[in-house]
């Protein structure tokens, strides 16, 4: 058999390796610096799949991953993995001082964003100091004499040798973040776990500022009784007031009601890619 190469978003300890590790076992697992490199990697034939983080309950879409994909590299989404998301306060073993001690917080900007309440009330004075993951600031934190705070999960603690100052710290409890596994190729993708739920995800311009233009797209959905789980828009990127919308569909591409929608919206006007029809997988963490 040949074994796939995986990438992820790292370095070690991040919540996208913790999501690799549910999911795939056994597999070449490789670690990539940011977002973009790690795309990059498939696009390029020097890895079969890349995991990147798509959207958090608490804080929302990843733009990046997001932008990414509709502006630079063009890869069909194969697959999602859901995960539970517990943040905790990380410090080196030698500090020895309180909450009031730390100057800085270093974190992923979506970590941060989804501990605000707790940062604001509890380490008021401390600066937030954004990093390209979670592992990349116990990286920092563990190679710093100074008193530095890192947001992220039990693996980085374990992994930097740092001690848990303070358990669970997001702000609201049912935290999740969606991954999505990108692949050219299928027959190199393997997750041997139970499907919680099929998905399709659509990319959609609208032709032209006009009146009603959202409400037809959604018609097209709605009477179909296609249901929807996600609306997004974004930026074009080509002027203010252009925007393109996300949308996911909870069911599979199938022969008649995609192309049913695709035919109606394109008739509207609207420019549809599918970005990738795809198994969801919901998995616990260790
Ligand atoms: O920094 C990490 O550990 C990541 O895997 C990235 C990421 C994200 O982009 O949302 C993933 C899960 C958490 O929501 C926080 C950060």
């Amino acid at each position: 058999m040949v074994v796939a190469k995986i990438g992820y978003l790292g370095p070690k300890g991040t919540f996208t390796k913790l999501a690799v590790d549910a999911a795939f076992n056994g597999e070449h697992k490789e670690s990539y610096a940011t977002i973009p490199e790690c795309i990059d990697a498939v696009e390029q034939n020097e890895i079969d799949i890349a995991v990147v983080p798509m959207e958090n309950a608490i804080e929302g879409t990843v733009q990046l991953t997001v932008d990414y994909l509709v502006h630079q590299v063009t890869l069909p989404i194969m697959a999602e993995i859901v995960v539970p998301i517990q943040q905790h306060l990380l410090v080196h073993p030698n500090f020895k001082g309180n909450l009031g001690d730390i100057t800085e917080v270093h974190s992923h900007s979506h970590a941060i964003a989804q501990c605000h309440q707790y940062l604001h009330q509890s380490l008021p004075e401390a600066k937030t100091q954004y990093t390209t993951s979670t592992g990349k600031a116990a990286e920092i934190v563990s190679e710093s004499n100074e008193p530095l705070a890192a947001i992220g999960n039990k693996l980085a603690a374990e992994v930097y040798g740092l001690k848990l100052l303070k358990e669970n710290i997001h702000d609201y409890p049912n935290n999740h973040t969606r991954f999505i596994v990108l692949c050219k190729d299928e027959t190199k993708l393997s997750i041997k776990h139970p499907i919680s739920g099929e998905k399709t995800s659509m990319l959609i311009s609208l032709p032209s500022d006009q009146a009603g233009a959202l409400h037809q797209v959604l018609s097209a959905f709605a009477w179909r009784k296609m249901n929807l789980s996600k609306i997004e828009s974004r930026p074009m990127k080509t002027g203010l007031g252009n925007y393109f919308f996300i949308i996911d569909v909870d069911q599979s591409y199938d022969d008649v009601l995609f192309p049913g929608v695709k035919g109606e919206l394109e008739a509207l006007g609207c420019n549809v890619t599918i970005m990738g029809t795809y198994p969801v997988f919901k998995l616990a963490i260790s």
